[in-house]
């Protein structure tokens, strides 16, 4: 198992520097031979490396080779994130993981030690969920990720989920779990209390939970944890008949089932966003977490809303401060800020199911949340309906979160389950961008080794895939929506296709919004992509998808002078070597270059 990583100890990385301006005149190509193909590389490199390229000359074979034209690379400064830099070291471009990790942060891992050592086990995203604790706790870890980013030379993406207003249980009056066993009374009850219920009464937050069941329903804990049968209504209390036991957890969400599906009755009416969602929505604007996940979403709509809210709240707070700036000059313009919150939409719902389609279309990703999905449609359906989401977000070019369950048996034992690991080998085949632990890395005994273990086995699973199936005969639908998207993505293809065919190292793409990077990362090419932004949330966006490795770097306006100053920031760091083979692509200069590292 890949374990070394963990005792790494990683230096602190230079601060970046300021972005210089723009330019964005193409560059004329000059070239020369392709040098031979290293064998095995070694990923050493001394600060001499730094000082200068050979001069290139113009060749007939259309490689093209950066002029030396006396760069001031020593100026400029490169991020990337700390984990990836040791993982490139060690392994070479070829076993980078592909597949992105997302760790819910909870109890067991909100101390900056536990958060450092999962950023070091390749935590890609740390997801804080608002059904949990306060915004005070929140706030904390939230500030510690950035902190951690910050000191430690991490890129880790901030993503906040909604609690949503679908029924769940109280708070077990600060118990972690009670144990409902077969044959028990039990009563749920939509009385407000401030004390601790009595044993054997659960709270419902959800006032029409007494109307909206019937004698005879089935009650299903956290998705069929546990069930009880409905016996009988006393006013606000619901007297049910425990059938299934098991652990009910605090704030465990509550799903109604008559006949054999799930009863939608007033509470179908809730918003998708309940106005202490809103609240939170704010509160994660104002702490500048990278995406916010919406729970229980059921349509398009409330995804655009919310993406014209977060629009109109970044660009208020820009046009303050430009107003401030602009009122100088004494002119005005209308200025555009594109979001920096990515909106990610959780598929947890019959509804979502029903609106799929325009739902991802909407959002900037999804979350296959198979834990809330499980308990509306049979589970036995739940494994190709994953594999339908993860399908249609590739095609529609959205990153796609596969969660819930992974490693489940991890939150109290060392190691997974055969089954487990299937699972997870599972969506990490599938080419989902992602995969997420919940209470695993929450409050389970385990969150490391459990990152470790989804580390391990997509570094397998993405290897034997190479070697299996090299090329998949998948036809990407066409999703651009103008003419210049256009090019940008037949680029990406026709780049991706090649990368694969030459057997380069890497792609290396330059990019203001990141667009052109996923349409790269879309193509699931044999390479890694190398991501160079000068965004620092563009950059930390990024992370969330397959095979990116995205990188900070101030552009320099023009494509020569970014890449000689990319390779020799990169040989410095002993992450490229000359020889090496890698195309480049720009969304200023729409072409392909393919080139040795000089
Ligand atoms: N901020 C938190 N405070 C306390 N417990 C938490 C927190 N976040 C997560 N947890 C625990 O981890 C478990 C798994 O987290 P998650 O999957 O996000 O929520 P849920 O189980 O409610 O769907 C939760 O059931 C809860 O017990
Ligand atoms: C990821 C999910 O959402 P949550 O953990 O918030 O219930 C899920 O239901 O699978
Ligand atoms: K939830
Ligand atoms: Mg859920």
């Amino acid at each position: 198992m890949a374990t070394a990583a963990r005792s790494l100890h990683l230096p602190a990385l230079p601060k970046p520097s300021n972005p210089s301006s723009r330019n964005h005149l193409p560059v004329p190509s000059q070239f020369r031979p392709l040098p031979r193909r290293h064998g095995r590389r070694r990923l050493a490199a001394s600060s001499s490396d730094l000082t200068s390229f050979p001069d290139s000359t113009p060749t007939p074979n259309g490689v093209f080779v950066p002029s030396a034209a006396a760069h001031p690379a020593a100026a400029a400064t490169i991020d990337v994130d700390a984990a990836t830099e040791a993982e490139l070291r060690e392994n070479g471009f070829r076993s980078t993981r592909r597949t992105k990790l997302v760790c819910t942060v909870g109890p067991a891992t909100r101390g900056a030690a536990e958060l450092e050592a999962l950023a070091v086990g390749g935590m890609n995203v740390a997801r804080v969920n608002m059904c949990h604790g306060d915004r005070e706790w929140h706030r904390e870890v939230i500030r510690a990720v950035r902190s951690l980013n910050e000191d430690k030379g991490f890129a880790v993406a901030v993503m906040m989920d909604t609690e949503g207003s679908e029924i769940h249980m109280g708070d077990l009056g600060g118990a972690p779990s009670v144990k409902a066993e077969d044959g028990e009374v039990w009563t749920f009850s939509v009385r407000s209390t401030d004390t601790s219920l009595p044993d054997r009464i659960i709270h419902v937050n959800y006032d029409g939970f007494a109307e909206d069941v019937k004698a005879g329903d089935e009650l299903f804990v956290d998705g069929g944890m546990a069930r009880f049968e409905v016996m009988e209504k006393l006013g606000p209390d619901v007297k049910c008949r425990c059938t299934d036991p098991g652990l009910l957890l605090p704030r465990a969400n509550l799903t109604i089932w008559r006949y054999g599906s799930v009863v939608r009755e007033r509470n179908a009416m809730l918003p998708t966003i309940s106005s202490k969602d809103w609240i939170d929505i704010d509160f994660g604007i104002a702490e500048g977490v990278d995406f916010i996940a919406v729970s229980f979403v059921k349509s398009a709509e409330v995804i655009n809303h919310l993406k014209s809210y977060i629009t109109a709240r970044s660009r208020g707070s820009f046009h303050f401060i430009a107003k401030s700036l602009i009122g100088v000059l004494n002119c005005d313009c209308f200025i555009v800020c594109p979001s920096d919150i990515g909106v990610i939409a959780k598929i947890e719902s019959i509804d979502a199911l029903k609106n799929l389609e325009e739902i991802i279309r909407a959002s900037d990703g999804i979350m296959v949340a198979r834990g809330d999905l499980g308990a509306q449609i049979p589970l036995e359906q739940v494994p190709s309906v994953q594999q339908k989401i993860v399908r249609m977000c590739r095609q529609l070019n959205k990153p796609v979160i596969v969660a819930s369950q992974l490693l489940e048996s991890m939150i109290e034992y060392p190691t997974p389950t055969r089954a487990e690991v299937a699972d997870v080998s599972e969506a990490v085949r599938q080419r989902a961008d992602a995969l997420m632990l919940s209470g695993e890395s929450a409050m389970g005994r385990y969150p490391e080794k459990a990152l470790s273990v989804l580390r391990s086995v997509s570094l397998r699973i993405e290897k034997w895939w190479r070697e299996e199936k090299r090329h998949e005969t998948l036809e990407l639908q066409d999703v651009s929506s103008s003419f210049s998207d256009k090019i940008s993505e037949e680029i990406c293809n026709s780049a991706a296709k090649m990368a694969n065919n030459l057997g380069v190292d890497a792609v290396f793409v330059y990019t203001k919004d990141g667009h052109m990077a996923s349409l790269l990362s879309r193509c699931r090419p044999d390479c890694p992509v190398f991501a160079f932004t000068s965004s620092t949330s563009v950059r930390r966006r990024l992370n969330l998808q397959w095979g990116l490795i995205p990188f900070r770097l101030s552009d320099s306006g023009d494509m020569e002078s970014n890449l000689n100053r990319t390779f020799s920031l990169l040989k410095a760091r002993g992450m490229v070597q000359s020889g090496d083979l890698v195309i480049a692509l720009s969304d200023m200069l729409q072409s392909i270059q393919v080139m040795n590292v000089p």
